[in-house]
């Protein structure tokens, strides 16, 4: 079933909501990050912030439908975001998925430096692990990195080889992250908790190597 005129207008203003949180947490720099709301499982279709617009605004042309082929559904001047393919990899991998939400920011560009020639970052033992859903005792998680080709479908690609179900998300080298969740409250839960996880590991690497430094004898 098609997504309903009801279903479209839910979904913009949900991504309306989300758009205008992570712009006031400056997570939008120079029009970077796109944001998709699920809007139809049978055949897949989403909704998805138009290319290049500033996504610290709200206009009538923020958002158009595409479909699993990650084209407009309905005649419209508006171009998708040019990384929709990656939104459409996450929607066909994980049918369950409902929301799909990009930004860059310093700190996850920071985590993908710094684990620079590594496929991975891994975080062992911080509560914020539970706001990916992940609720073990001193529980670890992977985020996947993949290299930031410049050609979409080739980083498409590489993103559907190595995303799970077990972790919610996955960092592009010094671009971004994508992460997902059941619906738009859980999608935002999970970029939260992955922003704090980065934040604090390279805000602790940099306070270690302060305190090396500062100890006589070193
Ligand atoms: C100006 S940032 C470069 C493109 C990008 O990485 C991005 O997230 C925004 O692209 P879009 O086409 O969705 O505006
Ligand atoms: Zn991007």
């Amino acid at each position: 079933m098609t997504a309903t005129f009801e279903q479209r207008l839910d979904a913009f203003r949900r991504l309306d909501d989300a758009k205008l949180t992570f712009a006031r947490r400056d997570w939008f720099p120079g029009t970077s990050g796109n944001l998709s709301i699920k809007v139809a499982n049978e055949p897949l279709q989403f909704a998805v912030t138009a290319s290049g617009k500033d996504k610290t605004k709200l206009s009538p042309e923020d958002y158009l439908i595409v479909d699993s082929d990650s084209r407009p559904v309905d005649e419209t001047s508006l171009k998708p975001s040019a990384e929709t393919l990656i939104h459409a990899v996450v929607y066909k991998k994980f049918p369950q998925a409902g929301a799909c939400f990009h930004v860059h920011t310093v700190w996850n560009n920071l985590i993908s430096e710094l684990y620079f020639g590594q496929r991975a970052f891994s975080i062992q033992g911080q509560e914020l692990i539970k706001g990916l859903g992940i609720w073990e005792e001193n529980a670890s998680i992977t985020v996947p990195i993949v290299e930031n080709f410049a050609d979409i479908p080739t980083l498409a690609a590489a993103i559907e080889k190595v995303i799970t179900p077990d972790v919610p998300g996955v960092l592009i080298r010094n671009h971004g992250i994508y992460a997902w969740g059941g619906n738009d409250f859980e999608a935002k839960r999970h970029l939260e908790a992955f922003e704090f996880l980065f934040e604090y590991h390279a805000r602790l690497l940099q306070l270690r190597q302060a305190v090396v430094s500062h100890t006589p004898n070193n």
